[in-house]
């Protein structure tokens, strides 16, 4: 018999997942899977949880919560051999990496997604000692949004967050210089933010990165180069429709390695958390967890071009 650990964090989402525990784990059993869960109690816990359940041979490993728990879960098991497959069920307030998979938000209506049982392998984005799914990156702009209080991220949602964010740098919108180099290649400019991106679901902005392609073995690089306000919103504008690779102030390629060194003091983000300081080296981890995927996520990566 199959074997599911879910490592779930009892705080997320208004401590939601709690109350559907009891008929996810009859879900699970109907189709096969004997299964026990896992309640995080603090920060790191499902760092560790993951570790021990890739060591007890588990089949399938369900992360349940926010972003920020399915990143630990992820930590916890990328390092090791002989990884169990990994589901998502969204249950936080930014579900990003949910989406990027097309996984849908309700409890329910995510364990029955995770039981048609389509699986993926998709890359996995290495910088520094961290792991990440959705993307990385730095900027002036980036470091602004730990000062938004979580309560106005959710109320607002992700765009006007990142908006209200606009906001508050106005009086310090200021490049940064950088060296960037990607696969061999350089780049040496002022810059105002740079991203790294694996998934094409960044922050709410769907459109950020549209070509990202999860699956092979490269990131979406999207450097902002130093531009004055306007310049800036205008170009923020077209980003939300997936406009903006074009536009000059815009540098896009892909690549699988890159280094990002700067002389200034710079902040890294990972998964939308403070992430160390730069400088990073970036290491795209090709098809290296295989994820339990929605039918429409597979359609959706089928029709981008490699
Ligand atoms: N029992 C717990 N008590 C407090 N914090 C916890 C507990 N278990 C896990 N955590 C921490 O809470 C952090 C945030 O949780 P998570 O990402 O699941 O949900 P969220 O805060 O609702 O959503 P998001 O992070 O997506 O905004 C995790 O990174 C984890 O370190």
């Amino acid at each position: 018999m199959k074997r599911a650990r879910i490592i779930y964090n009892p705080t997320s989402g208004r401590e939601a997942f709690k109350k559907e525990l009891p008929e996810v784990l009859r879900r699970f059993e109907e189709a096969g899977y004997e299964t026990s869960a896992h309640s995080t109690t603090c920060e790191g816990d499902a760092i560790s949880a993951a570790r021990k359940a890739v060591e007890r041979q588990f089949d399938l490993i369900v992360a349940a919560g926010g972003d920020g728990t399915i990143n630990e879960v992820i930590q916890g098991m990328a390092e090791q051999e002989n990884r169990p497959k990994l589901a998502i069920i969204p249950v936080g307030t930014t579900n990003d990496f949910a989406r990027a998979l097309s996984i849908p938000r309700e409890i329910l209506k995510a364990v029955d997604v995770i039981l048609e049982n389509r699986t993926r392998k998709l890359d996995i984005g290495k910088v520094n000692d961290h792991y990440f799914m959705n993307i990385a990156g730095a900027g002036k702009l980036t470091e602004l949004t730990y000062d938004v209080p979580s309560k106005l991220k959710t109320m607002l949602g992700q765009l006007a967050y990142y908006l209200k964010g606009i906001e508050l740098l106005l009086p310090a919108l200021k490049p940064t210089k950088v060296q960037i180099e990607y696969d061999g290649k350089w780049f040496d400019d002022e810059i105002m933010l740079f991203l790294v991106s694996n998934s094409n679901s960044v922050g709410g902005f769907e459109k950020l990165a549209p070509d990202a392609k999860m699956d092979d073995g490269y990131f979406d690089l999207v450097i902002l180069r130093k531009t004055n306000l306007a310049e800036f919103v205008r170009i923020a504008s077209l980003a939300t429709r997936g406009a903006h690779l074009d536009d000059k102030h815009v540098f896009y390629t892909k690549a699988n390695r890159i280094k990002v060194h700067t002389e200034e003091k710079m902040q890294l983000n990972i998964d939308g958390e403070y992430g160390g300081l730069l400088p990073g080296e970036f290491e795209n981890l090709y098809q290296h967890i295989e994820f339990l995927v929605s039918k429409d996520f597979i359609e959706k990566q089928d029709k981008i071009e490699s």
